[in-house]
């Protein structure tokens, strides 16, 4: 018997709907804020879909959604996934999407990997219909400036501690590495871009460099994407950005 645990999938914004005829294609920003930080939110991509708006005439065949999820301390591992999952679904059925792109800033990036790898078998706590029913909708993956593996990133940076040990019960162990949720990415996931600023002072090009080994490991094809977009907590409203996702954004 499920938990009846109070879910916060209805925390959804909206940025744009096409008005002409709604479109059963839709991109889904996913924040960062490593787990713990209360500053950042959906709205950080606010700006962004502004200037996406502004650079296409308003004329985008796909809608722009932001999410939520619950943040650590209050919940840990893999309540976040579970929230992101269930308010995905709730967003897909509402607005009878078919096509769904997920771009993930910074642990944005992490849950947006996880969503599309996850299994129900495993101990998340959302129902297995509901999480196959958002993987088969989801067709592309955008992964800007992220964390993809907690071994590397307390390698590299140890004193990360202080929100891993948040996010995490055992501070971090139990996340799951790269190398085994990669075996588990739908086939059908046809665009993954993997971005990241040369200017992050949060990041280096560890993660995405560790992502790109494995995906190319696993001869997965991708598209990386390394420019000067500012530092770690600009990147999400820079122009190149919003350039990058007008000029790559496919839902053919
Ligand atoms: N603003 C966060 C820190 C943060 O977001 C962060 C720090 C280092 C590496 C990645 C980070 N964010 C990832 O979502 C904080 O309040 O601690």
């Amino acid at each position: 018997m499920t938990k009846n645990i109070d879910r916060l999938y209805d925390r959804s914004v909206s940025f744009y709907e096409p008005v002409k005829n709604r479109s059963p294609n839709a991109i889904v920003f996913i924040h960062g804020g490593a787990w713990i930080d209360e500053k950042n939110t959906p709205n950080d991509f606010e700006f962004l879909c502004g200037a996406m708006l502004n650079m296409s005439d308003n004329d985008l065949d796909y809608a722009m959604y932001g999410i939520t999820y619950r943040l650590s301390p209050t919940v840990k591992h893999p309540t976040h996934i579970c929230d992101v999952i269930e308010n995905l679904y709730r967003l897909i059925k509402d607005k009878g999407i078919k096509k769904l792109q997920l771009v993930g800033h910074s642990v944005g990036a992490t849950l947006a990997w996880q969503v599309a790898t996850a299994t129900a078998t495993n101990e998340l706590c959302s129902s297995s219909e509901k999480l196959i029913y958002v993987q088969s909708c989801l067709t592309g993956l955008y992964l800007i400036d992220g964390i993809f593996s907690i071994s590397e990133l307390l390698d590299e940076y140890p004193e990360y501690i202080y929100f891993v040990s948040q996010a995490f019960q055992n501070n971090g162990k139990e996340f799951e590495e790269l190398s085994y949720s990669i075996k588990r990415l739908p086939c059908w996931i046809s665009y993954i871009h993997l971005l990241h600023s040369y200017k992050d002072e949060l990041l280096t090009l560890r993660q995405p460099r560790y992502m790109a080994d494995l995906l190319q490991e696993n001869a997965i094809p991708y598209i990386s994407y390394f420019s000067d977009m500012g530092l770690h907590n600009e990147v999400y409203e820079n122009p190149k950005l919003a350039r990058y996702l007008l000029d790559n954004l496919k839902f053919t």
